[in-house]
């Protein structure tokens, strides 16, 4: 089994957080994810993540500090995720989000967080999410 690492934003907006739907076919089809893909050989994942959130919803970004590091092991596909969980925010000339290489993205609050819409592998960094979007005022 070979371990695939990803970098994923929480990217938090007025109280909510960017999530986006993963598209029909892939690994977790349907599921509700932190944007972002990824890390190709060599590359800083930083970079990759904002890469990633350019291609997906079309935004430009500013990389903060990790959130959270998760392993999870997919033996349904073969595969482990490292996960890296970036703060992430908008610069602020950047576009509004679009799904463009997503099926679907949302902005959601603290009570729209439900761990079963998605993958299992981020219960942790949900906790986290719902922690810090209920401390918002
Ligand atoms: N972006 C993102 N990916 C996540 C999250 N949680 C989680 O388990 N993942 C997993 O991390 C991997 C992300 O890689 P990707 O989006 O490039 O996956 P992919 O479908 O292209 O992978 P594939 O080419 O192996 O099918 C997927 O297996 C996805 O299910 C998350 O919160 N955000």
């Amino acid at each position: 089994m070979h371990t695939v690492i990803v970098a994923a934003a929480v990217l938090i907006e007025g109280r909510r957080v960017l999530l986006t739907q993963r598209k029909a076919g892939a690994h977790l089809a349907g599921s509700w994810e932190f944007p972002g893909g990824k890390v190709e050989p060599g590359e800083d994942p930083k970079a990759a993540l904002a890469r990633e959130l350019a291609e997906e919803v079309g935004i430009v970004v500013r990389i903060g500090e990790i959130v959270d590091v998760t392993f999870h092991r997919y033996d349904d596909a073969n595969k482990a995720v490292l996960l890296l969980f970036y703060d992430a925010e908008r610069t602020t000339d950047s576009p509004d989000p679009s799904a463009i290489d997503v099926a679907a993205l949302r902005w959601a609050t603290a009570d729209e967080l439900e761990s079963a819409d998605f993958p299992p592998a981020d219960v942790a960094i949900l906790a986290k999410v719902r922690h810090r979007l209920s401390c918002l005022v």
